[in-house]
C-alpha cells in the first residue's frame, strides 16, 4: 500500500533530479555513436531503423560519454523499448573482450518474460559471438546445467573434492544469463561449476516487482557473490570450484567512492528498470546502487503510453459478462486481452463465456493455476493469432510483449494505478495505437477517476456499447447463464459414499 502512495517529492535526493528521457529524440542507427557494425546489422534484420529515446539515453550513459560511471535506474512507460535499452549496451560492451564466463546477469520475475528477453538478446548477441543462457526452470535442472556449464572431461583418478590438489576445470558456456530468482538460487546453491564470480553487469528488470518479493534472498546473495576478491569472500577455496578462467582476475568497472579520495574499487555495474519504478528508499537500498542516475519519462511518477486511449464502460455488476461480450463483438476481430482480479475470476469468466452459443469468438485462459507448459503453449498460440481473446489474471501484466494486441479490457477495476499501467501497457507498445477499456459500476467511477489522476495521460472518457447489441445478446446471455449454473452445480456435487 505504501508504495502506491503518491509522493510528489521523492525521499531520495538522486530521484529528485532525473534526466528526462522524453527530451531525447529517436536516433537513426547510422547516427548512434560507436555502434558496432554487426550490432547495427542485427538491429536492421529485426526491422529496427531508429533507437527509441530511452535506448538513446541509456546508450549515452553507458557506451557513450557517461561511461557507465554511475548505476542506472530507468522509469519509462510500458512498450518504450527498455529491453533493448539494456541489451544493446551490454552486448556491445561485452563483445570487446571475449572470454567464456557469465559476465552479465539479467533477472526478471517470470519464466515467460525470461523467454521473451532471451529471444531479444539472442538476436543481438549471437552476431557478436556471445552466448545467452536461461535459468528459469523451463527444462529439467540437468538439461539446464548442460546448457550453462561445460563439464570437465573426467580423467581416471580425478575427483571433485575441493580439497584435492588437481581441481577439475569447469567452464561457463554462456556470457549472458537471463534468470528468474528461484532457479538462479538453485544454480547458485547446487550447480557445480556455476559461478557469478566474473559478473560485470547486473540488470534487474521489473525492479519494483522483484524487490517486493524476496525469493530466498536472491539479491543479497548475488551481491555478496560478486563482491571484489579484495573483500576476502573468494579467498575461501572450499566455497566454490574454480572455472577455467579462475586465474583471470575480473576487472570490473571502477567507480570512485566518495570518502575514499579517488581510490578506485571494482564494482558490479547495475541497471534497474520498470514502468513503475519504486521510490521507496527501504526497497532501493537493497540494490546497493553506486551514485545512481535516474532516467525518467515525463514529470509524473506514472506515465501511460502516448498512443493509448483509455475508456470506462459503465454497467451494472450483474450484467458485466453481457457487456463484455457486446464490447468484444463490437471490436470485431481485433486481438484482445481481458484482465480479471484473480485466478478464480479468470477461470469462472472463461467458463461462462464459453457457454455462449454461437459466439464466434475464440477465448482462452492464461492462469498461474495452469501448468507452465500449458501457459506457454496458450501464449504462443495467442502470439501467432490462433485465437482472438485471452483472459488472464495479473500473471500476464508485467513486461509481456504480444504483437498485435489492439485492446486491453479490465473486466475488474484495478486496485492500484501500477496495475492499470502494466495491464494497459500490453497494448499501444512501440508507438502503436491501442485502447484500454475498464468495466465498472456507477459506484466505482469516483475511485477509478481518482486512480487515473495519478498517471500522466490518464484521461478516461466514457465508452458506450450500442444498446441494440446488448438487447440482441440478452437471450443468449440468459441461456449461457443457465448452462453455466448447471455445469457448476454438477462439478460441485459430491460423490455419494
Ligand atoms: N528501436 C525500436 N524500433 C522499433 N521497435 C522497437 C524498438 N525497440 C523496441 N521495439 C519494440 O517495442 C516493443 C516493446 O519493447 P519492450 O518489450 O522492450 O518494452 P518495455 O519498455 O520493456 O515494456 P514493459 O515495461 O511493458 O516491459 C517490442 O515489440 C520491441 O520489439
Amino acid at each position: 500500500m505504501g508504495e502506491e502512495k503518491q509522493h510528489s517529492i521523492p525521499a531520495l535526493p538522486w530521484m529528485r533530479d532525473p534526466v528526462d528521457v522524453t527530451l531525447s529524440q529517436q536516433l537513426p542507427l547510422h547516427s548512434v555513436p560507436s555502434l558496432h557494425p554487426k550490432l547495427k546489422l542485427a538491429l536492421e534484420e529485426m526491422g529496427i531503423t531508429n533507437l527509441f529515446p530511452v535506448q538513446v539515453a541509456v546508450w549515452h550513459e553507458t557506451v557513450g560519454p557517461g561511461n557507465f560511471d554511475r548505476d542506472i535506474c530507468v522509469n519509462s512507460p510500458t512498450g518504450s523499448g527498455k529491453t533493448l535499452a539494456y541489451a544493446l549496451p551490454l552486448v556491445q560492451m561485452l563483445s570487446s573482450h571475449v572470454t567464456k564466463c557469465i559476465r552479465a546477469l539479467v533477472v526478471v520475475p517470470t519464466r515467460d518474460l525470461a523467454l521473451q528477453v532471451k529471444k531479444v538478446f539472442d538476436a543481438v548477441a549471437s552476431p557478436l559471438g556471445l552466448r545467452v543462457g536461461l535459468a528459469v526452470g523451463q527444462s529439467s535442472v540437468a538439461d539446464e546445467i548442460s546448457e550453462l556449464v561445460e563439464m570437465p572431461a573426467r580423467e581416471i583418478g580425478t575427483c571433485y573434492d575441493p580439497q584435492c590438489v588437481s581441481l577439475p576445470r569447469f567452464q561457463s558456456k554462456v556470457d549472458i544469463l537471463v534468470a528468474t530468482p528461484g532457479r538462479l538460487m538453485d544454480h547458485i546453491n547446487t550447480t557445480i561449476g556455476f559461478t557469478l564470480e566474473h559478473l560485470y553487469y547486473l540488470v534487474v528488470d521489473e525492479t519494483d516487482r522483484l524487490l517486493r518479493e524476496a525469493y530466498q534472498s536472491w539479491l543479497p546473495t548475488v551481491l555478496e557473490l560478486t563482491q571484489s576478491k579484495d573483500d576476502g569472500f573468494f579467498q575461501s577455496a572450499d566455497s566454490f570450484f574454480p572455472c577455467s578462467v579462475g586465474a583471470l582476475r575480473t576487472r570490473r568497472r571502477c567507480g570512485v567512492e566518495r570518502g575514499f579520495k579517488d581510490k578506485p574499487y571494482p564494482r558490479l555495474a547495475k541497471m534497474v528498470l520498470s514502468a513503475t519504478l519504486t521510490q521507496d528508499p527501504g526497497r532501493l537500498i537493497q540494490l546497493n546502487l553506486h551514485h545512481p542516475l535516474l532516467l525518467k519519462a515525463g514529470q509524473m511518477r506514472y506515465r501511460l503510453p502516448e498512443n493509448l486511449e483509455s475508456y470506462k464502460l459503465i454497467c451494472e455488476t450483474k450484467v458485466k459478462p453481457l457487456y463484455l461480450i457486446a464490447l468484444l463483438k463490437s471490436l470485431g476481430e481485433e486481438k484482445c486481452l481481458v484482465f480479471t482480479k484473480s485466478v478464480d475470476s479468470t477461470h469462472r469468466l472463461c467458463k461462462l463465456l464459453n457457454c455462449f452459443e454461437d459466439l464466434q469468438i475464440d477465448i482462452k485462459e492464461y492462469s498461474s493455476l495452469q501448468h507452465q507448459r500449458v501457459r506457454s503453449k496458450t501464449l504462443n498460440e495467442f502470439r501467432k493469432g490462433k485465437f482472438q481473446v485471452l483472459v488472464s489474471s495479473d500473471a500476464l501484466t508485467r513486461g509481456m510483449d504480444v504483437e498485435g494486441v489492439r485492446n486491453v479490457i479490465n473486466y475488474d477495476v484495478p486496485k492500484y494505478i501500477k496495475t492499470y499501467v502494466h495491464r494497459a501497457g500490453r497494448t499501444a507498445r512501440a508507438g502503436h495505437t491501442g485502447r484500454c477499456f475498464t468495466l465498472m459500476s456507477e459506484d466505482e467511477v469516483g475511485r477509478f477517476k481518482k486512480l487515473m489522476r495519478k498517471a500522466e495521460g490518464g484521461s478516461c472518457p466514457e465508452h458506450f456499447v450500442p444498446s441494440s447489441l446488448i438487447e440482441a445478446l440478452n437471450t443468449t446471455y440468459q441461456s449461457a447463464l443457465t448452462k453455466y449454473k448447471e455445469i457448476i452445480s454438477k462439478t460441485q456435487k459430491k460423490p455419494k459414499d
